[in-house]
This record gives C-alpha cells, sequence and structure tokens, in this order.
C-alpha cells in the first residue's frame, strides 16, 4: 500500500550555476533555465496550451471536490483532515501533486507558484541531467518551500507513495504508467494523462500496436478517429482502475494537435466498477460508408423488485447488433474496432467551473492561450454527451458525389426528425448526433433529391459505394409519421449560433516542424 509521505530524495544544495550559461524561456510565471549550448532536456513551447489548461483544470478540481463553496458536495476523504474538521469546523484542504515525469521541471514550478494550496509537489524524472536541471529551476523560480525534485523512476515512486493529483506527461503512450498512478492515486483524486502517440492511437498503420497498448482498435481510416483515440485511453484507465475496486469519472476529455489530454478523477467505489462491462464497446465499422454501428459489452438494466425497491440488473448484452452486411451500402467488409469507453467525456460541471477561473481569473498576458482554453472548452461544453463519435458531411458528399451542404442544412434535416446535433471540439466541419448512421445516410439522401435537382444517379459507377447507397430502398425512417425539412429549426439555430462566436476554437500550427518532441541524445 503506497503512503502519504513524500520525502526529498536530494539535499538542497548552494546556487551552483552562472546565469551566463543559460537562456531564460518565460512561460506562464515560470522562467526556466536551457543551457545555451543546446537544451539537452525537454522543453515543447507548443504545449503551453497543455500546461495553462491543466494549471486551470487542477484549481477547478480543487473547488469543486476539495474545497467546494457551498455545503454538502463531495469531497475527498481523507481521515485525518476529517478530524481536523469536526474541531475547528473550518480549514483549507491542502493537497499534494506528482509530476511524473517532470524533465525540467517547469510545469511543476508553474503548478505550484499559480495553484493556491498545494502542500508538495514532487517534480520526478528517470534522468539525472533532468533532475539537474530541475534542481536549477526551482531554484531560479524560488520554488524550494513545496517543489522536491526526485530522481527516479516514477512506477517506483507511485507503487511507494500517495498522491491526490497525478500528472503524467510522457513522451508517446501513457500506457505503461497508468497501473502504478491508479494504485497511487488517492480517493477523489485527480489523474492528468496526456498520449502523443496519435500515429498508433488514431493512425492507420499499426492497429496491433493499439491494441498491445490500449486493449483495443481505434476507428482506421474514419473521421471520428480522435475520438475514439480519447475513448481507447478512457478505457484503459477504466479498465485498469477496475481491478483495484476503483471507478474513473472523465471530467475532460480532448484531442489537441498531435496529442489527447484526460482528466479524470479515481474513486475508491467497487459499486459503480460494476458498471464498467456496460460501459464498453465495440463497433462494427463499414469499410465503404463509414457507418458504425456500436455494440455495448455488457446489459445494465434498473429495475425494481417485487417490494418496489430499486436495484440494478447487471447480464450479457445481445450480440451481434450488426450483420455481415452494411444495412446502408450492403458493404460485405466491415470491420470490428474496439473495445473501448463508450460513455460520457467530458464533466459539464466541471468545464463550467474550467471556463468561469479561465475567465475570471486568468489574464491572457500569463495565460497565452486562455482564448483558445475558452473556444475549445466552450465547444467540448457543448458537445452531446452520450453519443459516441462524430461524421463529416464533406466525407459523406464525396461518396454521393455532391458538393458539401452547408453544416446548417444537415442539422435542420437531422433536428427535424427529432435529433439533437452538436460540434465536436476535435474536429471542425462534423457533426455528433443522436441519430443511427441509416438516419444519418437517410438526410444525405434527402438532400441529394430537395437541393441538387440536377444530381443523376446514372452518372456514378455500380459498383460505387455512393450509387449503391443512392438505390439502397431500406435507407427509410422507421417512423412514418415523421417528415424531413431542411427549413432552419431550433437545432440548426442552435449550432449556427455555437458557429458564429467569435472564438479560437481549432489550433493552426503555430511554428515550423511542430509535433511532439524527439527524445533529447
Ligand atoms: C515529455 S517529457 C515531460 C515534459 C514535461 N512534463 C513538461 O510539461 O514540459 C518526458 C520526460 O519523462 C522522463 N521519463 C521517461 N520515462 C520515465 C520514467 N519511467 N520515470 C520517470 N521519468 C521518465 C524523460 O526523461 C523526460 O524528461
Ligand atoms: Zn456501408
Amino acid at each position: 500500500m503506497p503512503s502519504n509521505d513524500i520525502a526529498p530524495a536530494i539535499n538542497e544544495t548552494q546556487p551552483s550555476f552562472n546565469l551566463d550559461d543559460y537562456k531564460i524561456i518565460v512561460e506562464g510565471s515560470t522562467s526556466i533555465l536551457t543551457p545555451k549550448s543546446e537544451a539537452d532536456v525537454f522543453y515543447n513551447p507548443v504545449q503551453q496550451f497543455n500546461r495553462d489548461l491543466s494549471v486551470t483544470c487542477i484549481k477547478a478540481w480543487a473547488n469543486l471536490y476539495l474545497n467546494p463553496k457551498q455545503e454538502g458536495k463531495e469531497d475527498i476523504e481523507e481521515p485525518e483532515l476529517k478530524k481536523i474538521k469536526i474541531e475547528e469546523k473550518e480549514y483549507i484542504k491542502k493537497f499534494t501533486i506528482l509530476e511524473a515525469l517532470s524533465a525540467t521541471g517547469l510545469r511543476a514550478i508553474r503548478y505550484s507558484k499559480e495553484i493556491p494550496n498545494i502542500s508538495k509537489i514532487v517534480a520526478n524524472d528517470l534522468l539525472p541531467a533532468a533532475v539537474d536541471t530541475i534542481k536549477r529551476n526551482i531554484e531560479y523560480n524560488k520554488a524550494s518551500t513545496n517543489v522536491i525534485p526526485n530522481l527516479a523512476n516514477c512506477n517506483a515512486v507511485m507503487y511507494t507513495k500517495e498522491f491526490d493529483c497525478i500528472d503524467l506527461d510522457p513522451y508517446g503512450t501513457v500506457a505503461p504508467f497508468i497501473d502504478a498512478a491508479i494504485q497511487s492515486i488517492k480517493n477523489g483524486g485527480l489523474l492528468l494523462v496526456t498520449c502523443t502517440d496519435l500515429q498508433v492511437l488514431a493512425g492507420q498503420t499499426y492497429p496491433e500496436k493499439c491494441f498491445a497498448l490500449y486493449g483495443g482498435s481505434n476507428l482506421m481510416g474514419h473521421d471520428a478517429t480522435h475520438e475514439s483515440a480519447l475513448r481507447l485511453v478512457l478505457g484503459l484507465i477504466k479498465t485498469t482502475a477496475a481491478k483495484y475496486g476503483k471507478y474513473v469519472e472523465p471530467l475532460l476529455s480532448l484531442s489537441i494537435d498531435f496529442y489527447v489530454r484526460v482528466f479524470v478523477r479515481v474513486h475508491n467505489k467497487p459499486i459503480k466498477v460494476k458498471d464498467n462491462m456496460s460501459e464498453q464497446m465495440i463497433g462494427y465499422m463499414c469499410h465503404d460508408c463509414d457507418s458504425i454501428v456500436n455494440q455495448y459489452l455488457g446489459k445494465r438494466e434498473e429495475r425494481t423488485s417485487k417490494k418496489g425497491k430499486p436495484y440494478i440488473k447487471y447480464g450479457l448484452s445481445k450480440a451481434p447488433t450488426s450483420s455481415t452486411e452494411c444495412k446502408v451500402c450492403k458493404s460485405g467488409v466491415q470491420h470490428l474496432v474496439g473495445p473501448m469507453y463508450g460513455g460520457a467525456i467530458h464533466n459539464k460541471d466541471f468545464i463550467k467551473e474550467v471556463l468561469r477561473i479561465n475567465k475570471e481569473e486568468h489574464e491572457d498576458n500569463i495565460y497565452k492561450t486562455r482564448k483558445r482554453i475558452e473556444g475549445m472548452l466552450t465547444l467540448a461544453y457543448n458537445e452531446l454527451p452520450d453519443t459516441p463519435f462524430y461524421f463529416s458531411p464533406s466525407k459523406l458528399s464525396s461518396i454521393l458525389k455532391i458538393s458539401v451542404p452547408s453544416l446548417k442544412y444537415i442539422v435542420a434535416g437531422l433536428g427535424s426528425l427529432g435529433y439533437e446535433c452538436s460540434l465536436s471540439h476535435a474536429q471542425p466541419s462534423v457533426l455528433k448526433t443522436n441519430a443511427d448512421w441509416n438516419t444519418i445516410w437517410y438526410v444525405m439522401k434527402e438532400y441529394v433529391r430537395m437541393k441538387e435537382p440536377n444530381y443523376k444517379v446514372e452518372k456514378l459507377n455500380e459498383n460505387a459505394t455512393g450509387y449503391r447507397i443512392m438505390t439502397n430502398e431500406d435507407i427509410k425512417l422507421n417512423d412514418s409519421t415523421k417528415s424531413i425539412s431542411f427549413e432552419p429549426n431550433d437545432m440548426s439555430y442552435k449550432i449556427e449560433k455555437l458557429r458564429k462566436l467569435k472564438m479560437v476554437r481549432y489550433q493552426e500550427n503555430p511554428t515550423r516542424n511542430w509535433g511532439p518532441k524527439a527524445k533529447p541524445n
């Protein structure tokens, strides 16, 4: 069982550097020194968004769950602190952070300067050169009161010590660190996870590697592959935690530039672990038309006993949810994707608090990526919560060989049939919807019929996917009382309003050769 105490692994020493030997990089509240000769430890300026966002998220987590303003809100259970509460009534809970893979110490030092109520933060790295840099930067920033440099394999630290908050920001995949992190994190604690291996998590080349690391395969070649990357990472964290009776609650899950970043809360709640089976899913993804049919791996039913007591019945799910032939385009090739997490990937209350802090407490001169945080999180806040994946009208139009309709028409069409739509933070010009793929394609076909009077299906090759879809009479509505319209409606107004907000919603390439940085020699 990991213990609570965190001992400095090294002794404080006298200042041991000559400032002339270093160049100074300023980010947020913090200046870091990197050797003028050549930086041999890791600093990636493009990751400022990751660090600005993480500061804001840790503050939001502490406000909501650790030191909540209103009475009665859930908080971290810690017997010692509870005792103080009874005696003194009022106190502020302090918390510990582990930056497990710290490189320069920049992130840890920023946390210590920008986030209140941290009792200790351990800035850990495996490389002696990195830890020397961390020490130098702690000293230069006068952060030695609560930032402790530590030289160790982070798994060894996590298997032996407990923390309220753990940040994992590795090169590439986080997979080797999840088990230890889950064991180290305290009840109700916050786990922050980066994965930069999107070639594996969202690419088309390494399904076997993706399966080995994350226990599932991604939506190879599909527009929504970045959301499947998030769901694979969440699936890994959830199944790892389940073994230890811990339940993982996603707070915010973002696909950003060249990486994914998820913020989850980990609870010691074996009863909630029972939901894991019915939260995990596989999908049948059509090779030709992008349609996906989801299949949850377990059944969870809320029932009432004869005595009127509610209870939950868990069971096996009915399978398969799809036949070997795609119902939309009749292709015989359907790929199995997943298993991955199929539930909600964000918590709206959490995003609201992050947005509030970002707006009210942070300034542009320190938080250079503040505007982008506002844009991306506003999109995440407005995403449909429980509907995996999204589709791209542009991709579907290319299959039908039509010019791309304005998003508002497709949204209006789905809205007129009673379905909901939203945008996605993960990609511009895509739509999430609670309609199934049969209905999505029905809307596309109706759009062609009503808005493209000169369209001639005969011009398509008879073997083409578009031809098979346009001539498939089975693509129709289940409910014959409904009729479709592309006139503006509540749903299309809502989406258009969001699209017209003047916000930085998607990143443009900020520098030449941007992306994950290679390991230093
Ligand atoms: C991507 S960098 C971290 C960047 C840093 N978090 C930031 O925000 O600037 C990854 C770091 O992890 C360290 N590392 C790799 N494997 C490790 C392990 N098992 N334990 C501790 N540190 C490790 C590397 O030496 C490297 O400095
Ligand atoms: Zn198909």
